[in-house]
């Protein structure tokens, strides 16, 4: 197995008029557990399709380690594929079609047995295995397709392109950590596309985030969700997203409206800039602490395991996640502290600091 590495790759399917997938260069690491994460349109399946060979890109090289790879078709790429929806030879039976890729490549029957019925135990699929695939649920034929894809060992990657939409709720939790096994065991690169934030961050060693054809940022899941690069990670990782409020650095302070709510980051020219601050550290302090911002509590949202306090900073909202019971009430008037290590500086939508702590003073 070797590292996977796009130069310059992107693709355009209309001429060069738009780009579903701007240039860029990126090496998927081998061995990693990847999850390619990104809403609708912005490119996944077509990023996927070009590492696969489905899909020749419009401009760019793809090496899988020395071997260029940029033009040889799907076949010749010993890649295995996992679609959205089930794959799979109906007549053959479950055990038939977990062999198929194995012996399709002519490995040795003693190995193919040994193979599928690793591959099933894990997959809780032992007991199906002489029943014939048709007579299995679609969720249950989409674990056989998943199996199939992940059966072959020495493949370049497993693509697999949102694997768990037709799969029951309850067993997606139990089919992501499977899955974990299953790559801990078995080493493959694997590269897993979805839009959902919370299978991204369970699966993966690391994310790569997509937007709008390009790589905004990537990184374990914790450094994604504690540390955004780009206001998109920042809305886009986290539930709620994180809260934006419009400020302005003057002299040597960021403020919002005419509150003080930190220091500013040295070298940070002044003007406008939006404070990035997750629900989770946003703190609610007096009317009258400082250093702060003041705001008016809009409602609460009792969720049973914590409460999310809406409130508004002039025109702007920001959500505090608390303890459940919290004491706020509607209209309340209290004051948002940001804590300076996890509060950032956004230019452009692009991280461009931290908020610095204000002469060591915290929440009066
Ligand atoms: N065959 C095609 N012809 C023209 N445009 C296409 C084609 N396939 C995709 N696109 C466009 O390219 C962009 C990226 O699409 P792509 O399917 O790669 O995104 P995605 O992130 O996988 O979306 P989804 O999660 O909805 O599958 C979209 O604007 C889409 O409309």
């Amino acid at each position: 197995m070797a590292d996977i590495r796009l130069e310059g790759v992107g693709h355009s399917y209309d001429g060069g008029r738009t780009w579903a997938l701007k240039p860029m260069t990126w090496t998927w690491q081998s061995s990693r557990a990847y999850a390619l994460l990104g809403p609708s349109g912005c490119g996944k399946t077509t990023l996927l399709n070009i590492i696969s060979g489905l899909i020749t890109p419009t401009t760019g090289r793809i090496w899988f380690g020395d071997r260029e790879v940029t033009g040889v078709p799907t076949a010749g790429r010993n890649i295995a594929q996992v679609f959205q929806f089930p794959v799979l030879y109906e007549e053959m039976s479950v055990y038939d079609n977990l062999a198929f890729p194995l012996r399709n490549r002519k490995f040795p029957k003693k190995e193919v047995d040994q193979r599928v019925r690793q591959v099933s135990q894990l997959l809780g699929l032992d007991q199906v295995l002489r029943r014939r695939s048709r007579r299995l649920d679609p969720g249950r034929q989409q674990i056989v397709s998943l199996g199939r894809g992940l059966v072959r060992p020495q493949v370049a990657a497993v693509l697999l392109d949102e694997p768990l939409t037709v799969v029951d709720p309850a067993l997606k939790w139990t089919l992501r950590s499977k899955l974990k096994e299953i790559h801990r065991d078995t080493g493959h690169t694997l590269i897993y596309v979805t839009h959902d934030q919370t299978e991204a961050l369970t699966f993966a060693d690391e994310v790569v985030v997509l937007n709008d054809g390009a790589i905004v940022q990537t990184g374990p899941p914790a450094e994604l969700f504690l540390s955004p690069t780009h206001e998109f990670v920042g809305h886009f990782i986290g539930s709620p997203g994180m809260n934006m409020v419009p400020g302005e650095i003057v002299g040597d302070v960021v403020r919002v409206g005419t509150a003080d709510v930190g220091a500013a980051p040295d070298g940070l020219p002044a003007g406008p800039v939006r404070i990035g601050v997750r629900p989770e550290f946003v703190r609610i302090a007096g009317p009258d602490a400082s250093p702060g911002a003041a705001a008016t509590v809009t409602g609460i949202d009792r969720m049973g395991a914590y409460d999310l306090v809406h409130t508004r900073v002039g025109e702007h909202p920001v959500i505090v996640k608390t303890e459940a019971g919290s004491a706020c009430e509607p209209d309340a008037v209290v004051c948002l502290h940001f804590p300076a290590d996890r509060t950032f500086l956004f230019r452009d939508e692009v991280r461009c600091g931290s908020l610095a702590p204000l002469n060591g003073r915290g929440p009066a």
